[in-house]
């Protein structure tokens, strides 16, 4: 039963003395003063996964160009930039979701800690490097059998139950939800509210145990008040596992990103610590960008 004994290598020791605490006002290249959550990357971050020279097409159109980048875990990686830029389909790469579309044809290399994922059985990748998307979809079952579907579809044997509800109150802690639902975990998950839904999507990711998290506009279905507590968790589980998000708010990758990968037409125009892409971008299509110039 994996899921019960994950191998020490997978995870940094838990820095609880660095909460999401909120960098208050900072105005970053004169657009936004909004305060940010994050305190820096942490000085743990690894490297988990790695993009070299990867490019995509869709039949002769080529959708990303050449990127290369590191994915660590201890930071939270923001893709952005204007719409058909390429942003979800890097983010999908990174788990072997483009390869769902026949049209899709790849060059270049990923690797997760170190192995090609070329080389890996792709439902067994997909369990390490996990993606929650835009729209909320839980299953139409309970709380409880939302996540542990994920534990028993990966568990060698029928896990007991006893353990079984230790592990999904577990995902579920650590999806910031279990306070609020673990007075009736058999209530039905579509009719927890939209920013729950997410959570517990992200519940059901993170109890396959992860070592990356993708994350495509998670919050872009949700309220205001359900998008802070999202960003607020996004923050605390970069600590866990290496997040890449991808969002059209550049508000929200200022507040909640360590590192920023701005792509324009495919190509990756710029990547570097948030505080540089947003406070000093090297690259005049960055500028513009972040300053709303142009997307
Ligand atoms: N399944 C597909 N078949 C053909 N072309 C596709 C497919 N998916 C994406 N594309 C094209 O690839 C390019 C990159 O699309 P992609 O969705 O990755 O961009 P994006 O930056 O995520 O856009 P958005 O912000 O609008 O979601 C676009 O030109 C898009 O039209």
């Amino acid at each position: 039963m994996r899921f019960l004994h994950p191998p020490p290598v997978r995870r940094l020791p838990l820095t609880g003395e660095q909460p999401a605490t909120v960098v208050g006002g900072e105005a970053a290249n004169g657009f936004v003063s909004a305060p940010r959550r994050r305190v820096g990357a942490s000085p743990l971050a690894v490297e988990r996964m790695n993009v070299d020279q990867l490019s995509i097409a869709y039949g002769p159109k080529l959708a990303v160009d050449t990127v290369s980048l590191p994915i660590r875990q201890g930071e939270v990686l923001a893709l952005i930039g204007p719409s058909g830029c390429g942003k979800t389909t890097l983010l999908r790469s990174l788990n072997r979701l483009t390869e769902l579309t026949k049209t899709a044809s790849m060059k270049g290399r990923i690797t997760l800690d170190g192995v090609d994922t070329a080389t890996l059985e792709p439902t067994a990748l997909r369990r390490r490097v996990t993606m929650v998307f835009q729209q909320p979809n839980p299953f139409p079952m309970s709380v409880f059998d939302n996540v542990a579907y994920v534990l028993r579809e990966q568990a060698s044997r029928r896990p007991k139950k006893r353990v079984l509800h230790g592990a999904v109150a577990s995902a579920l802690e650590r999806a910031g939800l279990y306070d609020e639902v673990k007075g009736d975990l058999s209530h039905p998950a579509l009719r927890l509210s939209g920013g729950q839904q997410q959570r517990l999507c992200i519940a059901r990711a993170l109890a396959a145990d992860p070592e990356v998290l993708l994350l495509d506009e998670p919050c872009s279905a949700l309220d205001p008040q359900s998008t802070q507590v999202i960003e607020d968790l996004i923050v605390q589980l970069r600590e866990q596992v290496a997040v890449v998000i991808v969002t059209h708010n550049l508000q929200q990758a200022y507040r909640i990103a360590d590192y920023v990968a701005f792509m324009y037409l495919g190509e990756l125009v710029e990547y570097g610590p948030a505080d540089q892409v947003f406070g000093s971008p090297r690259e005049q299509r960055t500028a513009e960008y972040v300053s709303g110039g142009f997307g």
